[in-house]
């Protein structure tokens, strides 16, 4: 999968993806990046990216001219059918669901705004999605961005070492992860659960959903009135809330 990002500050993703299940995605050729710096479509000798809002009011405004025309060297580059995504607290709000979909498409130009954000004729003229990584105001679109990257990555077969740890992973059957344990056994007087010494495929898996419906009824109710559950689901809930005291 391929990723052409649009910013201020390029190096900014050099050191960021240069580690853990990404970096060795990148060395290895499975995953691919290009990064653009929006800045060298300025048209004035200052260099410009910015101006003042029409209508007043505080920060400044990436202009139109400057964004489109790095947007339009961006696509040039990129499979017809990679979306142009814009990272913006107004955008559609990212969640597993929407990675997963993300993750099935040929490559993603992102687009990370400064400032009070883009001049809306360039959102308009160039943009297919926007999305929201959550609802705060961050400095910069980058590391939401980054979350993009991340999160869409590790769904591409062969990036992650072992790919049954993308499907166990929390949210992807629409639930929170169960707990984890390593060595030692015991630490400063906890226990690792003996099921998971046990040795019994069957019964690790079954507690470990167990634990997963648990803990997303217990942190997360709204997952589960969305997710809807099984009546063997709805079984292991209901032990567990018997003997977790719900
Ligand atoms: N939340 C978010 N999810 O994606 N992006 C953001 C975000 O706060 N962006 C900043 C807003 C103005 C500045 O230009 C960049």
């Amino acid at each position: 999968m391929h990723f052409h990002v649009l910013t201020l500050f390029p190096g900014l993703f050099e050191a960021a993806l240069s580690y853990g299940v990404l970096g060795r995605a990148r060395e290895q050729g499975r995953l691919g990046f290009d990064f653009t710096d929006i800045r060298d479509f300025s048209r004035d000798r200052h260099r410009t990216v910015d101006d003042r809002p029409f209508g007043g009011g505080p920060g400044m405004v990436m202009q139109p001219q400057v964004v489109s025309d790095a947007v339009d060297h961006a696509r040039a580059g990129m499979p017809e059918d990679a979306p142009v995504i814009y990272l913006s607290p107004q955008g559609a709000s990212l969640d597993h669901r929407k990675v997963a979909e993300l993750a099935e498409l040929p490559g993603l130009t992102l687009l990370c705004g400064r400032y009070e954000g883009i001049d809306e004729r360039a959102l308009e003229g160039r943009v297919d999605q926007e999305l929201s990584v959550g609802d705060y105001v961050l400095s910069g679109g980058e590391f939401a961005a980054l979350v993009v990257i991340d999160a869409v990555a590790r769904l591409q077969p062969e990036v992650l070492g072992e790919p049954a740890s993308a499907e166990e992973d929390s949210f992807v059957e629409g639930l929170l992860d169960c707990p984890h344990y390593t060595r030692p056994q015991r630490f400063e007087g906890r226990e690792v659960p003996e099921v998971l010494l046990s040795g019994d495929h069957a019964r690790i898996r079954q507690w470990r959903r167990q634990q997963a419906l648990g803990r997303t009824w217990e942190r997360r109710p709204d997952l589960l009135r969305e997710r809807g559950l099984t009546s063997r689901e709805r079984d292991l809930l209901t032990e567990y809330i018997r003997e977790n005291g719900g």
